[in-house]
This record gives C-alpha cells, structure tokens and sequence, in this order.
C-alpha cells in the first residue's frame, strides 16, 4: 500500500489528516511529522497515527503533504530535500508558494503538485484547487486528486489562478463565518435571545448554502425571490449598497490575492 506523509500538522494538517483517516486509509500507511511534541503526542493518541521525524516521513512515503506555513517552508524544503527521490509526489497546500519554488529545491524527477483546499473539508465538505508543477503527469495529479477527494470536492486550475483561487475559496469560508457572526450580533441589538439569533442565522445559511446547491440557481435569482417588492429585505439590502459592502468584498479578495502573491517569497 502506498503511504502518505503529512508534514505541518496544524490545522489544515489535521484536517486532512482525519479525511484520510475517515476515507478509510489504514493508519499504518500514514505518517506525520510536526515541530510541535505536545501537538505530535495529541495527534498520536487522537488518530492512533505515527509522528516521525520529517526526514524520515520524506524518506518512507510516496506522497508527501507539506501542510506547514508558507514562511517555514524553504526551512522544511531544506531539510528534507536530500531524503527526497525520483518518483515521489509532493503535494504543497500552502498558500502563495509556487511549484517552481519547490522544484528548485528538491532533487530531479519529483513530482510536485500545489492544492489550495478549504477547512470545510473537515466535515468532507471541502473544495481544493490542484495544479500540475513542470515534472508532473496525470498520474500525479490524478494521485493528488484522490487525495484531496477524501476530504471534498477538487478542481484542476493552471497555477496562475491559484491567489485568486486562495481568495475565493481558501479564504472564503472566514468570511462566511464573519457574515454569521455579524448576523448573529445584529440579532442580539433587535433584542433576540443570543441562542435564539444564533440558531437562525446559521439555519439560514445552511438552507441557503444547500438551496445554492440544490437548485443551481443563480445567487441573482434566489436574493431576487426573497426580495418582495417595497418590502424587508430591499430595505436590508439597500443598506448594504449603501455601506458598499459588494465593493468591500472585490477589496477583501483582492488583498488576499495580494498576500497570497506576497507569500511567494517563501
Ligand atoms: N487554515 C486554513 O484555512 C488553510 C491553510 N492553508 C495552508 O496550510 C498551511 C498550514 O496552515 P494552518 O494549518 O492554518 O497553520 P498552523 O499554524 O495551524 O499549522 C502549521 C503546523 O506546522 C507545524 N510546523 C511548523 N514548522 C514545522 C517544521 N519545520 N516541521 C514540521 N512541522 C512544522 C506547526 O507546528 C503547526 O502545527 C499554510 O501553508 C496555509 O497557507 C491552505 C488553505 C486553508
Ligand atoms: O489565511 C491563510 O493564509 C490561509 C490560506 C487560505 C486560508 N488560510
């Protein structure tokens, strides 16, 4: 059986961590390596996984996940480079930096793949972008692929979609979370129980989000269907033209992009 190494396991790292683990990966093909000891003995006792030293899991596996920031990186590149060796896949999910960045320091003939993924994929509800590096064929990227279709769903994209891709959708599920907080808040100053404003707002956004899903309408459409004429919503929406709250998403998107392109630098 092939065996799969994640190195960084934070949060993302646990994310697809577990994925594998409830797609049903044996535990004894997985191996992990993190900085952290308390962080490695917790992850141990939670998934029954093995933490090794990153040298070791670059050496023992045949995909390896680079899961840590993208400023520890160039550190991890270095360290397990010279473990590294033709045929193997390397998948990096970090944001910003570029396959070509990695290639430079890993020996010929390793593949590399870049995914940006989501933490919705913690409840298999993920979406993760992958794009091919230079010395990669489709049987790497249809490895990288399934690995990522553990934990949701997967697009292909060319690598230079991808900060925007971290805007969009590695990002984005922060601003939906900040869109219910505020729901939320809002609902506690009309006088709402805090329980109460919460149950509603995040129904709302699972019908919504499901409704999206479901129908495949047009967001256009579905807003247009709860906006009755002269009445609520047009009042509510009105307010956010007003408070321009599409222009501050086109700005929050772009500044994304903006550092996810800032992180290239490794
Ligand atoms: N959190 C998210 O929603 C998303 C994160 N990502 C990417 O995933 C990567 C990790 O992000 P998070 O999990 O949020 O960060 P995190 O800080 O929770 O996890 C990073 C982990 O790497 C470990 N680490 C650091 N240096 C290490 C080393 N030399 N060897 C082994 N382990 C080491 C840390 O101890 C930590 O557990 C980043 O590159 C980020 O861009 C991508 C998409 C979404
Ligand atoms: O905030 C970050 O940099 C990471 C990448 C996308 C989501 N979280």
């Amino acid at each position: 059986m092939q065996k799969t190494a994640v190195i960084g396991a934070g949060v993302m790292g646990e994310t697809l961590l577990s994925g594998l683990v409830r797609a049903g990966r044996r535990v004894d093909d997985l191996l992990v390596g993190e900085k952290r000891a308390e962080r490695a003995t917790e992850l141990e006792e939670r998934y029954g996984v093995t933490v090794v030293s990153n040298v070791d899991a670059a050496a023992k596996a045949d995909t390896v996940a680079l899961v840590v920031k993208p400023q520890d990186m160039a550190d991890v590149l270095g360290e397990i480079a010279p473990s590294l060796r033709a045929g193997q896949l390397l998948v990096s999910l970090a944001a910003g930096i570029t396959t070509a960045f990695i290639e430079s320091y890993v020996p010929e003939g390793v593949a590399v793949v870049r995914v940006m993924p989501n933490t919705p994929a913690l409840v298999d509800q993920g979406m993760s972008a992958i794009s091919a590096g230079s010395h990669c064929d489709e049987a790497h990227l249809a490895e990288a692929e399934s690995l990522m279709a553990s934990v949701g769903r997967v697009v292909r994209v060319p690598e230079k979609q991808q900060d925007a891709v971290t805007a969009i959708s590695g990002s984005g599920p922060a601003y939906v979370f900040f869109v219910v907080e505020s729901m939320i808040e809002a609902g506690v100053h009309l006088g709402l129980p805090r329980a109460t404003a919460h149950e509603l707002a995040v129904q709302t956004l699972v019908g919504s989000a499901a409704m999206l899903k479901e129908t495949g309408e047009h967001p256009t459409v579905l807003r247009e269907q709860v906006t009755s004429p002269g009445g609520t919503t047009a009042a509510a929406l009105r307010e956010l033209e007003v408070h321009r709250v599409r222009a501050a998403f086109l700005a929050a998107l772009e500044a994304a992009r903006d550092r996810s392109r800032e992180l290239a630098g490794g």
